[in-house]
């Protein structure tokens, strides 16, 4: 039986610190795992840990299994959340790192100057986005911080090409042969297209989110990647980042977020 030490240490400031801390990281992870079937899977495990601790005086044989199944639960974690601890990993080093990355930027360039850059690098992928939804053509462009050559290159046609507007539009048009998944877009270049992604599993979707969207929303979810996603049937554009969506944007909204996060 477990023995509590009940010599509980001076609570002080570093206590307080200690607590806020514990609690930030544990709503950071309800955030990642809200909507997802993780979330089941860690009440699940919930559920398991408190059995084990109400049958652990009275019922041995329970108590046995329960325990073993418990000392598992670690490596089982590992696995069942690899994705959810990648994307919390991603999300601790992309705010270190890239915050920092802006601040020098601004520092040597003068905000003013990066924004009209940014200007430049969003505008085609804007006005092909106000083409597509006027003609109701369906696209996911995804846009990766790092292309990660050996993940894209099994299902995607490679490509290396200058942003451009009629570009896009002819690869998302109907009769293109690459307009099937998404553009991969990195620095100033389209990097492949025809990509096969991977789909959220998210349950708490609304109903008209069909597989285009899903695939915009998991991409986000395991890679420091964002996607726009055109909808084919009601030109409604989507906006996927660290697999949460903001459906049916504006395309002042769309500047916006492309020249914060692109
Ligand atoms: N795993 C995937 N990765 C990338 N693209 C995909 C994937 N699965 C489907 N797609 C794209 O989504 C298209 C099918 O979209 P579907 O109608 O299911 O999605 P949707 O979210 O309802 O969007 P829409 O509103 O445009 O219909 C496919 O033709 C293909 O281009």
């Amino acid at each position: 039986m477990l023995m509590m030490d009940l010599n509980f240490p001076k609570f002080n400031f570093l206590s307080v610190v200690d607590v806020l801390l514990v609690a930030f990281l544990i709503y950071q992870l309800y955030n990642l795992i809200k909507g997802t079937i993780a979330a089941n899977i860690f009440i699940g495990g919930l559920v398991l840990c408190v059995l084990y601790f109400a049958v652990e005086k009275y019922l041995t044989l329970t108590a046995f299994m329960l325990g073993n199944f418990i000392k598992v639960g670690g490596i089982a974690i590992l696995i069942v959340f690899q994705q959810e601890i990648r994307r919390f990993l991603l999300l601790v080093g992309k705010n270190a790192s890239l915050q920092r990355n802006r601040e020098w930027w601004r520092y040597f360039f003068g905000k003013k100057e990066v924004e009209k850059n940014n200007y430049a690098r969003i505008k085609p992928i804007i006005d092909a986005a106000k083409s597509m939804k006027a003609t109701n053509t369906g696209a996911l462009i995804v846009f990766v911080k790092y292309y990660d050559e050996q993940l894209y290159q099994n299902s995607c046609e490679m490509m290396e090409a200058k942003i451009s507007k009629r570009l896009l539009e002819s690869i998302f048009q109907k009769h293109s042969p690459l307009h099937d998944g998404a553009v991969i877009i990195a620095g100033n270049k389209i990097k492949s297209a025809s990509c096969i992604l991977p789909l959220t599993d998210k349950t708490d979707l609304p109903a008209q989110f069909g597989l285009r969207h899903r695939a915009g929303i998991g991409v986000t979810e395991a890679n420091d990647a964002t996607a726009i996603i055109i909808s084919e049937e009601t030109g409604e554009i989507s906006y996927a980042k660290q697999g949460r969506v903001k459906a049916n944007i504006s395309f002042a909204e769309l500047e916006k977020l492309l020249n914060k996060d692109f």
